[in-house]
């Protein structure tokens, strides 16, 4: 195989796990990030909404052997843990016994991966902002220390995130290249769930922790620390908005009325909501990902989703191992990699950036019915005694890392439907568990 002068620019999470891949393949890469090392500064606090890593990402990883320093700094979470407004809750598990999601720290995450980026021999350059592309001769121009650097590659790769310099780049010169992107009404705050007094983790530790509130929810998930990072998801403006939350005495009352478990586990709730910042949430969609065999887009810079079913960085670390695969599939054919890549990837980013949004009602309302507490519990059902027909949306999407997004979003809407009029059923509650009701609701698919 040719060798390649391959330049990443960004070493998110996406842009580090890239260079292990092109270095494991013998290319001579070079990563650029416009922060200052991470692993030295400490970081500004507030914008670290936790990941949670599942077997799409944990596939990638398994790859090129990393999953398991991954799963070290990682904690499982078997379902979510639903906290009524009356103070009483509910467990909804993801998927079948031993089947869990897995929270961790981006910080923490994006670190090793660069530690491991560097064990692998590559160069990162930090403080390197890129400002502009030559695309007649593969030069990027940095901005770093008041001076503009210029680097030529063979290969380049925008792994710059939601907001994409190279994107723009890629756009400014692209014949018909299509843009949208869509703000959600909701932004985003964090805020922190300390240790209990004997130092222990506050509520029960392997769940993701959600307080459904029809038009907004908080959410929480553990940290190695014993601390959980929880998420307001709130409206920007209406009555009941982070516009409207403008001082410490609504803020109190607004919170005691509406989370009252959450809020003594919150000793720095206030400060906290004050001295974060409040966030936007956004979907990107965009097309040509592509420049011949010299230029991709890919992760968050190719397709920024919401972050409600936890897929963006496990879609972003996908598009690394779909990308390996054609590199085994396709040699040194860089064009047809490339056009491969992105022929594929596009659908399932279209797919899993519009089930992320529908999560967002999920957990902030659906999850707070009964009725659609029971429906899960009758597809898990099904799930157990027609294993290979039916399986729920969520575990396709979750746990099956062989299954595209685009068909996981395909089969759960057909799912979706037969489960629409089974749940209207009058005689619904006393028959859920019923053999006959199974059968039936199966030979529907
Ligand atoms: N939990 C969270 O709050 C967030 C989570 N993520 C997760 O990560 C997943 C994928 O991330 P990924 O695609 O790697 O994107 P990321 O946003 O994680 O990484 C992109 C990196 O490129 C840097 N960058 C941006 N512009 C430039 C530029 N002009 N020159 C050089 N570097 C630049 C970014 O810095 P900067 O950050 O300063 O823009 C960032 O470090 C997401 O889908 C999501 O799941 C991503 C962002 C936030
Ligand atoms: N990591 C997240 C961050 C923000 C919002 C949701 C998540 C989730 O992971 C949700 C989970 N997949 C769920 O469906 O309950």
């Amino acid at each position: 195989m040719q060798k390649k002068e391959v330049l990443i620019i960004g070493a998110g999470l996406v842009g580090s796990l890239l260079s292990v891949y092109m270095a494991k393949r013998g290319h001579k890469v070079k990563l650029y990030e416009r922060r200052p090392d991470m692993r030295k500064e400490t970081v500004a606090a507030g914008r670290s909404i936790n990941l949670a890593l599942s077997d799409r990402g944990l596939k990638a990883l398994e790859k090129i052997g990393l999953a398991d320093a991954i799963r070290e700094i990682s904690i499982p979470m078997h379902g979510r843990y639903i906290h009524h407004i009356d103070g009483s809750s509910a467990f909804q598990p993801y998927g079948k016994e031993g089947q869990f999601i897995n929270s961790v720290s981006r910080g923490t995450l994006n670190k090793k991966l660069m530690d491991l980026a560097e064990e692998n021999g590559i160069e990162i350059f930090f403080e390197h902002k890129c400002s502009h592309v030559d695309w007649k001769t593969n030069t990027v121009s940095f901005e770093t220390n008041g001076k503009t650097v210029d680097v030529k590659a063979d290969l380049i790769f925008g792994a710059d995130g939601a907001f994409s310099a190279a994107r723009l780049q890629h756009q400014l010169q692209a014949d018909r290249f299509n843009y949208q992107q869509f703000y959600i009404d909701c932004g985003y705050k964090e805020l922190t769930i300390l240790p209990n007094a004997e130092g222990d983790f506050a509520m029960h530790v392997n769940a993701l922790h959600i307080w459904p509130r029809k038009e907004f929810m908080l959410i929480a998930l553990p940290n190695l620390d014993k601390t959980f990072t929880c998420t307001l998801f709130f409206p920007f403006e209406g009555p009941q908005s982070f516009s409207r939350l403008d001082t410490k005495e609504k803020v109190k009352d607004f919170f005691e009325k509406t989370f009252p478990d959450a809020v003594p586990l919150m000793p720095t709730y206030l400060e906290d909501f004050f001295n974060n910042p409040t966030s936007s949430l956004v979907t990107v969609k965009c097309y040509p990902w592509v420049r011949e065999d010299k230029f991709a887009l890919i992760g968050d810079a190719a397709h920024a989703i919401v972050p409600f079913f936890g897929q963006g960085m496990n879609a972003g670390f996908e598009d690394c191992s779909v990308l390996d695969d054609l590199m085994e599939h396709h040699g040194d054919h860089w064009d047809a990699i490339l056009e491969e890549f992105q022929l594929l990837r596009k659908p399932d980013a279209d797919a899993i950036a519009d089930l992320a949004v529908n999560n967002f009602t999920e957990m902030r309302d659906r999850v707070a019915d009964p009725k659609f507490l029971l429906q899960k519990k009758i597809e898990a059902k099904l799930n157990e005694k027609f294993p290979d027909k039916w399986i729920p949306a969520y575990s396709l999407v979750t746990f099956s890392p062989h299954i595209r997004y685009s068909e996981a979003l395909a089969n759960g809407m057909k799912q979706e439907a037969i489960m629409q009029q089974v749940m209207q059923r009058a005689d619904i509650d006393s028959r859920w568990d019923d053999d006959v009701l199974h059968r039936e609701i199966v030979d529907q698919l």
